[in-house]
């Protein structure tokens, strides 16, 4: 499935949150989303998630305009996980997650074993299977931001929109949450705080005060330059040994 986004722009209060973005995700393509806060990520996240109609431009799937399709049938493709999600504390962990079974349900096709196998597939690879009998109430910042990336899985998207997934994650459960996103095989769109972890990503897309200011692979963009001029620090590279792979390291001007 290929998703494109078409000189989208978005204004809230008279002020330009988005202007003119255009980018194209390929199938399998994990795209990293970094820039300073309130650069437009988030606002972007919604907009291809198909949750925020656009002002100006569009979103096409497979070459069809988003703004014509059902919700229903780009909640078949397209989960996000957002950075504030909700879930009502009076639910189990396992419930939480079979929400995200809601669009492949209707009355012609109730809930099934297939859905039961989706929600125990999720919950196993984000290792939470352990917790699905928990209340909802009960989890810890962490184990909210697994379960909600599970809830996104059980949808079964062929897209997957995930807004800062690592907040709140302890640094073994980041790795195995990066891991995850680079082994689902899905097309992934990841907003990213920590620009070492972007690197892991197939290309970036740099946001800035809502414009698109770079987008390609890590270590052609990622440069001194880049950083001192959206980012406003001063960056250093140092080689790790161990590898060889490039590590950034950051200082104030
Ligand atoms: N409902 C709203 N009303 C007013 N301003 C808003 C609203 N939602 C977002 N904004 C503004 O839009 C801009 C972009 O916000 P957005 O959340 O998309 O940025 P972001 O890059 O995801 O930021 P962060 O890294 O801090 O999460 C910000 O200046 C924010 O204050």
């Amino acid at each position: 499935m290929t998703l494109e986004a078409i000189d989208l722009g978005f204004r809230l209060r008279g002020r330009d949150l988005l202007d003119g973005v255009s980018l194209a995700l390929a199938p399998g393509e994990v795209l990293g989303l970094v820039g300073p806060n309130g650069s437009g990520k988030s606002t972007l996240l919604r907009l291809i998630a198909g949750l925020t109609r656009p002002a100006r431009g569009c979103v096409r799937l497979d070459g069809a305009p988003m703004a014509t399709m059902p919700q229903r049938q780009i909640a078949r493709r397209i989960a996000l996980v957002a950075q504030s999600a909700e879930t009502s504390d009076r639910i189990t962990v396992r419930d939480a997650v079979a929400l995200g079974r809601t669009p492949w349900l209707d009355a012609l096709r109730p809930w099934s074993a297939e859905d039961d196998a989706h929600v125990a597939r999720a919950l196993r690879r984000v290792d939470l299977a352990h917790l699905a009998h928990r209340d909802w109430s009960t989890l810890s910042g962490g184990e909210r931001q697994r379960a909600h990336i599970a809830r996104a899985l059980a949808q079964d998207p062929q897209i997957l929109l995930l807004d800062e997934p690592t907040n709140h994650l302890d640094i073994r459960h980041q790795l195995s949450i990066l891991s995850l996103v680079g082994d689902l095989g899905l097309s992934v769109v990841v907003a990213l705080h920590d620009l070492n972890q972007a690197m892991r990503c197939d290309r970036l897309a740099v946001l800035q005060g809502g414009r698109l200011q770079a987008l390609g692979p890590p270590d052609e963009i990622l440069d001194a330059a880049l950083l001192a001029r959206v980012f406003g620090v001063r960056a250093t590279t140092l080689i790790d040994p161990e590898d060889g792979s490039r590590v950034m390291r950051f200082l104030p001007f």
